[in-house]
């Protein structure tokens, strides 16, 4: 009817209009806190919370009232009122919502401040301390050290709190209709209940890919901590992987690359030779940006963003990028250390920059990703770009360009050790916690759980026996204390391969997929524009078809990037006699 539809006009303006000072004021809270860790700023954290969730409570109880229906609404009007009915937490009450706000903020300043006291006294924090030993050393007790010791620090302590969280959330989720809030995150996908089915077909495919590098990987690690340490039929002790969750292998390249001599593929001595910073990083993303014909950084950017750690007080370092909602100011908030690992995770970020710029016109209903994959695949899909030799050489990172096959493996192993390593992580991290949402697994199982799930899917096998009555190693990776849901990571591995394949045909590249740098190609920026321009004003399938000319997700892009690989890793593991594949389940370092 006419008039319903016009009135549905006016209440989503005005929702609006008053959403972007509410969300404005508690992005603004959260950024403080975040950034000044602190319980003054945790309390008035949670205070402009709850002021957000009385505004969403009003404004969703009022669409539920006046549009019972969304049938009859025009599209854009019917998906706003449709999301603004979904309350999310604003369905707790206040006891209920104070009580989720202190977990939720305790769980995150635990994870931000742990510590680890190495044998030496040193006191070591995760970010740059225990990151960096990690990456760099290969003492196998040393390293054995910092892990247990992390896990300890910062998952034992919120194993009774996450227990705690998840009963409320589920409560809230209920409320909105859902069987529990894993239902809630994977309903964003929109895909009639296929979300799980879909992305374990999609891994069923790369499995095969995935199986291949673990075992040259392990074969290399077998060469350099010998056979008292790994057992090359078995799953790879988690501590040796050069990160400390072992979900990148980028880190210990060095002791797997296959032709030594050529130029290198890290670009982190020549940064820091030439005295790169942070700022000069940031610029040098955004300068990439531009010359595809997309936006600067607004002004707020450069006056608001927290570039590297604060040196006076406690922050949570993990980093992130901020939309306060008013079109002009948006952050990124990182601890930045000056090496190629956080140049990537900078074009990372300023993707997710990117992405709230071109949509912030929309109403604040769409101002987010097509689907949250796509809000994590901007930044990641230049940086396939940025992180070719042809543009590191371009940009003065890179001595010179070798043209042969052999350094065309190394440039290709080195990506597989990042993109490739990742999957099975990026698919777990959800599994297990969607198996806690549902109830399929209580706290007693936490830990079992999520050691099953490392084994089975990544090949990986804590260095040391855990303890399923007090170990709660989920607690140690960011995302599971700050509640932020982790498929969508999965997701962008697969389709900023379709985006990068996609950007480079419309620059006009030609010869292998791997080589291309879509550098200052305004037809490739053209077609990333036109995607993230709709916001989630449309389902992410038409999105897909805006930009790829297919709606599906699809493996064929990152299978044709990696194809030269595949076959050498195939041939590689014959000739070393290894078996792709780990069946001593029950081997133990
Ligand atoms: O967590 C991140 C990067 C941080 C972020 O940019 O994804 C950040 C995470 C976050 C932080 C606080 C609250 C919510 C999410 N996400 C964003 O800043 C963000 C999320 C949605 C929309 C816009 C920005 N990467 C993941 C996975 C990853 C991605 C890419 C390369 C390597 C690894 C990780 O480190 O395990
Ligand atoms: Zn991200």
């Amino acid at each position: 009817r006419a008039d319903l539809q016009s009135e549905a006009v006016a209440f989503t303006a005005n929702y609006s209009t008053d959403a972007a000072e509410v969300y404005y004021n508690s992005s603004l809270a959260a950024w403080n806190y975040q950034t000044g860790i602190s319980e003054e700023n945790l309390n008035a954290m949670n205070a402009e919370n709850v002021k957000s969730a009385a505004f969403t409570k009003m404004y969703g109880e009022q669409a539920k009232a006046e549009f019972p229906d969304t049938s009859k609404l025009e599209e854009s009007e019917r998906r706003q009122i449709d999301s603004i009915k979904i309350l999310g937490t604003a369905n707790l009450n206040e006891a209920d919502l104070n009580q989720y706000n202190d977990l939720t903020g305790g769980m995150e300043a635990t994870y931000s401040t742990a510590t680890v006291t190495m044998p030496d006294g040193r006191v070591l924090n995760l970010d740059p301390d225990l990151t960096a030993l990690m990456a760099t050393s290969r003492d196998y007790n040393e390293l054995k050290y910092a892990w247990k010791g992390w896990y300890e620090a910062a998952g034992r302590p919120i194993r009774d709190d996450y227990e705690s969280f998840v009963t409320l959330s589920n409560k809230a989720s209920v409320a909105d209709g859902f069987a529990d809030t894993g239902e809630y995150w994977r309903s964003w996908y929109e895909m009639n209940g296929q979300l799980e089915a879909t992305v374990d077909a999609l891994w069923a495919e790369l499995q095969p890919l995935y199986t291949e590098l673990h075992a040259y990987v392990r074969r290399k690690l077998y060469e350099k901590y010998g056979s008292n340490y790994i057992n090359l039929k078995a799953p790879i002790p988690a501590h040796l992987l050069g990160n400390m969750w072992a979900q990148q292998w980028g880190n210990i390249y060095d002791l797997v690359e296959p032709y030594s001599g050529k130029t290198g593929v890290d670009a982190t001595p020549a940064m820091q030779s030439q005295g790169y910073d942070a700022m000069k990083m940031f610029k040098t993303s955004e300068e990439f940006f531009v010359s595809l014909g997309l936006d600067k950084m607004t002004d707020e950017f450069w006056a608001n963003t927290m570039f590297v750690k604060p040196t006076d007080r406690d922050v949570v370092c993990h980093a992130s990028a901020w939309d306060f909602y008013n079109k002009v100011d948006f952050r990124i908030k990182m601890c930045t250390v000056v090496n190629m690992e956080d140049l990537i995770t900078i074009h990372h970020e300023m993707g997710h920059i990117q992405y709230y710029q071109q949509y912030k016109d929309q109403p604040i209903p769409f101002r987010g990703g097509a689907n949250p994959g796509f809000h994590e695949a901007v930044g990641d899909t230049l940086a396939l770009s940025v992180s070719t030799p042809k543009h590191l050489n371009k940009i003065g990172l890179l001595d010179e360009v070798e043209e042969d096959d052999e350094a065309d493996i190394n440039y290709l192993l080195s990506q597989a050790m990042d993109k490739i390593a990742f999957l099975p992580f990026g698919l777990m991290i959800d599994k297990w916690r969607w198996s806690v949402f549902s109830g399929d697994t209580p706290k007693a199982k936490y830990q079992e759980k999520w050691d099953q799930l490392r084994k089975d899917l990544q090949g990986i096998t804590p260095p040391v026996e855990r303890d399923g009555t007090t170990d709660f190693d989920p607690g140690a990776k960011y995302h599971v204390p700050a509640n932020t849901p982790y498929i969508r990571y999965f997701v962008s591995f697969v389709v900023q391969f379709q985006f990068y394949q996609s950007m480079c045909n419309a620059s006009g590249h030609q010869g292998p997929l791997y080589k291309c740098d879509f550098y200052q190609s305004k037809e490739a920026g053209a077609k990333l524009q036109k995607m993230l321009e709709l916001g989630s004003s449309k389902p992410w399938q038409f999105a897909m078809n805006e930009i790829t000319g297919s709606a599906d997700m699809s493996t064929l892009a990152l299978q044709e990037y990696f194809s030269p690989l595949t076959a050498w890793l195939k041939q590689k593991n014959l000739e070393n006699g290894d078996t792709p594949g780990w069946t001593d389940m029950d081997w133990r370092p």
